[in-house]
């Protein structure tokens, strides 16, 4: 059985963070396992209270997994810290982590944000220079290239620049703009775009944790980038057109619907 680590944060509604990845690497039949870095209080409506953890305690959680039950890829989500950052670092470094996907939350969909400035610049400097691949959401690539975002070109133009800086490949989710749901991979070469219809539901809680666990899942099987993303973006599709309604506000998707 393949196995795939995800390094994030708690959400106790269960739609993002670890518990969306977990869902995730465990439909697509593989063996999940955490690092934990902050306990968030968070529901669909808001995220109202963020616990880290201790560098060192997640530097012995990485020591327990890399010692024992090797990853075949590695999923990033949250990482609050710039210490937290660096200590992720270093021992994906030392045990020579495969098959990285580095999703640089910063913000929630919610609105709220998710990692300090001082963070931002350590996960820019050490850790995105790690991934396989990044995948930041519009915002997110925006506050990478310091340029707004507002239509195909500037994502296009966001990818390489990105690229460029962090030495891999870059998605940029274009769930945050209108009408089709276009993604753009760049990966050194000409860039490819994975397109889906947009779907009326508001339910969008954990829609990027979703998609980097289920490319990393991807890539513990075998599959070369590209090919990883068109999966897991099929899988993030079903599991959104599933249309499961929770929660006051954007509540979190359908995990079962999507294989
Ligand atoms: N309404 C929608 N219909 C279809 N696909 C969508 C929709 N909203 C988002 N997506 C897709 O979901 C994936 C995640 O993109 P998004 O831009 O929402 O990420 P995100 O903001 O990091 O997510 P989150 O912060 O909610 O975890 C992308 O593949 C995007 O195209
Ligand atoms: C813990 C956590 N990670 C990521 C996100 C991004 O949606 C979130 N809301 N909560």
């Amino acid at each position: 059985m393949k196995k795939v680590l995800t390094i994030a944060g708690s959400d106790c509604s269960g739609g993002a963070g670890i518990q969306a990845d977990i869902k995730t690497i465990t439909v697509h039949g593989m063996y999940a396992m955490s690092v934990i870095t902050a306990l968030t209080a968070q529901n669909t409506t808001g995220v109202y209270g963020i616990f880290e953890a201790a560098p060192e305690f997640v530097g012995q959680q990485m020591d327990c997994v890399f010692s024992d039950i090797r990853p075949d890829a590695v999923k990033i989500g949250m990482v609050s810290n710039a210490d937290i950052i660096r200590v992720i670092a270093r021992k994906l470094r030392e045990y020579a982590a495969e098959n990285i996907v580095v999703d640089p939350v910063m913000v929630s969909t919610s609105g709220s944000a998710l990692l300090s400035p001082a963070a931002q610049e350590a996960l820019v400097e050490e850790l995105l220079p790690m991934g396989r691949v990044i995948t930041p959401n519009i915002p997110e690539a925006e506050a990478l290239c310091g340029k707004k975002i507002e239509n195909r070109r500037d994502m296009r133009r966001a990818a390489e620049s990105i690229g460029e800086k962090t030495g891999g490949a870059v998605l940029i989710k274009g769930g945050h703009l209108e009408g089709e749901a276009c993604d753009l991979l760049w990966d050194g070469g000409e860039p490819c775009w994975f397109i889906a219809p947009r779907i009326e539901n508001p339910n969008t809680h954990g829609t990027g944790c979703t998609l980097s666990s289920a490319i990393a899942c991807a890539l513990a099987a075998g599959y070369p980038l590209g090919e990883a993303v068109k999966r897991a973006k099929a899988y993030l599709t079903k599991a959104l057109k599933a249309g499961l309604d929770l929660g006051k506000g954007s509540g979190p998707l359908n995990h079962m619907a999507g294989v």
